[in-house]
């Protein structure tokens, strides 16, 4: 859980409008990079939208919602995502929090998490 001792991240984005925003931005810019956006053909991208807003707040950013889905091991498993293509969706992340002006260390702290939930998303 990513807090710090004053709010939580969820808290300090700005609740769940904010953390919406952002992934909306993050997957657009997902789906126009030929390098990752096959992954997303035939992908219900409003349910896909609506988990992973789901998942950030309630796991990642300590938001009071629970997560209810699949593990993120078997959402994945069978898609092959490979390292190279998990970095590119961590850099449209980073743009993605740089362009609703979140603070650099909480985008450092997110980033952190992510690198941590790696193994369970990528083909090894
Ligand atoms: C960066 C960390 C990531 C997180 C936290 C994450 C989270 C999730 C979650 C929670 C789901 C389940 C959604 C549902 O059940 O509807 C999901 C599904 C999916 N993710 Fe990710 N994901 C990440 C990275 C990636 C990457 C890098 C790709 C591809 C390049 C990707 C492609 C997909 C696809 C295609 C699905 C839908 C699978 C299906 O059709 O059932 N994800 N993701």
């Amino acid at each position: 859980m990513l807090r710090s001792t004053k709010s939580t991240l969820y808290e300090r984005l700005g609740g769940e409008q904010s953390i919406a925003a952002v992934i909306n931005e993050f997957y657009n810019r997902m789906l126009k990079d030929d390098r990752v956006n096959h992954h997303f053909f035939g992908t219900n991208m409003e349910r896909l939208r609506r988990h992973q807003i789901t998942y950030f707040m309630s796991y990642a950013l300590g938001g009071p919602k629970k997560y209810e889905g699949s593990t993120l091991r078997a959402s994945h498993s069978g898609l092959q995502i490979t390292s190279e293509e998990y970095e590119i969706a961590i850099k449209h992340l980073n743009s993605s929090l740089r362009k609703y002006n979140v603070p650099l260390d909480d985008i450092a702290k997110i980033e952190a998490f992510l690198r941590s939930v790696k193994p369970h998303i990528i083909n090894k």
